[in-house]
């Protein structure tokens, strides 16, 4: 399930290892070497550091084996999924925090928008000389690489499910990223502009993405361990033919309220940044839905006498995700590759500005996403913020090589 340790450079291919976007491996230009500065923090997945590769300063954001309950894997039990290796690696590719975060990080690369969120220079798996490196210089702070932050293991009982073909505990696996900084201050500019930046992320078909300051390094979004980025298999039932037609509205009711409740976290956001920062000059004034929870909803609904409409701001399912990809060396991409290589031969070495002939336009004002639902269904809906009133409807199974949907009760 997990990727296994590389023999060679040839076996860092792009993860994950699923439809739609993968990201590279980081270019080390060589042999492994990094040189661990200090330790930054960590998440409900991840530990994160601050290191140095080749003189640079990077963060490097290095994953768990967390509990099947911390993702959205087939059903579990307990802490571990029952389903087999087959199963969970099915679901693995697409929704386990670092294929999420692989996935979303790599659209950005492909659509030429890096510019969404935090920078990405790939991924890595920590070889064994680096990890008890690691592990002995930070050994005061007792770091575990199993569980969670509630519950990290002492053990490598999660590690230890699935091994490699050496029957080796897989390696740890991390993603390099700028290294930058918590918000000290959060204005209304700031703010709009990281409504713009999600509504954005929807456009290029990513979505659930916690928003939340806490997530914010240098003003952009830096966290996609939860986020899903189509195609996958909460958005898209054409991935699976088998998906009887009944449940497609089902699943279309389950990507809106993922994609509207980004929005919601943007507003919790904003609400609780000014309640906290009761002495900075000027509160932030923008919502995506303003008022909606401290006064009566301003939602646009059509005055339809038995069934309402409840919108969100973008369909992430109109990306287009089997467009050939803009990230350079990708041969599906083979008739854009001569403009491509002439316009980088213009610019200088490590540049890492998108190529605007491959570059993914996007809409300034996308159709806002209707969604058709009974009153009973729009008022919950009206109603919710992103920690209350709103839960998923669906899980997932395994059957015959697919994942299906299924009700959750
Ligand atoms: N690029 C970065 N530069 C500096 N600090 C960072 C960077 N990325 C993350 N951090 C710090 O590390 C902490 C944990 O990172 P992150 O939120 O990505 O982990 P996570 O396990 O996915 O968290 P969560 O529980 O929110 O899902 C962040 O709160 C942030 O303070």
């Amino acid at each position: 399930m997990y990727p296994d340790w590389p023999e060679s450079d040839a076996d860092l291919v792009p993860l994950p290892r699923c439809h739609g976007p993968k990201l590279k491996p980081f270019d080390f230009q060589g042999p492994q070497k990094i040189k661990f500065l200090d330790y930054i923090g960590e998440g409900l997945h991840a530990h994160v550091f601050k290191i140095k590769i080749m003189g640079k300063i990077y963060a490097l954001k290095l994953f768990r084996f967390v509990y099947d309950g911390d993702w959205m894997s087939p059903d579990y039990e307990g802490f571990y999924a029952t389903a087999s290796l087959e199963a969970m690696s099915a679901f693995y590719e697409y929704s386990e925090p670092f294929s999420s975060e692989c996935r979303a990080f790599a659209r950005l690369q492909e659509a030429g928008h890096e510019e969404l969120a935090v920078q990405c220079f790939g991924y890595l798996l920590l070889d064994e000389e680096h990890e008890r490196a690691m592990m002995d210089q930070f050994s005061h702070l007792r770091i575990r690489f199993n569980g969670n932050i509630d519950g990290p293991l002492a053990s490598d009982e999660l590690r230890s499910r699935f091994l490699g073909k050496s029957g080796r505990l897989p390696p740890i696996r991390g993603i390099v990223k700028e290294f930058g900084h918590l918000p000290q201050a959060l204005q209304t500019r700031d703010a709009r502009k990281i409504l713009q930046h999600v509504i954005r992320l929807q456009q290029l078909g990513i979505i659930y993405v916690d928003v939340a300051d806490r997530q914010l390094i240098n003003n952009k979004i830096c966290d996609f361990s939860t986020a899903i980025t189509t195609p996958h298999y909460v958005t898209n039932p054409e991935l699976n033919p088998l998906i009887a037609p009944e449940w497609i509205p089902a699943m279309e009711f389950e990507t809106f309220q993922f994609s509207i409740s980004d929005y919601w976290s943007f507003d919790d956001m904003v609400q609780l940044w000014n309640e906290e920062h009761k002495d900075q000059k000027s509160k932030i004034a923008v919502y995506a839905f303003p008022g909606s929870r401290v006064c009566p909803t301003k939602y646009n609904l059509r005055n339809t006498p038995s069934r309402q409409r409840v919108f969100s701001f973008v369909d992430p399912r109109l990306y287009d995700w089997r467009r050939p990809a803009a990230s350079p060396g990708n041969k599906a991409t083979g008739a854009l590759d001569g403009q491509r290589k002439r316009g980088q031969r213009k610019r200088k070495m490590g540049s890492r500005r998108a190529d605007p002939k491959t570059r993914v336009r996007l809409d300034a004002k996308p159709p806002k996403w209707y969604l058709d639902c009974n009153d009973k269904v729009a008022a919950k809906l009206k109603r919710a913020t992103a920690g209350r009133g709103w839960s998923t409807s669906l899980s997932w199974e395994f059957r015959d090589g697919r994942i299906f949907p299924r009700n959750k009760y």
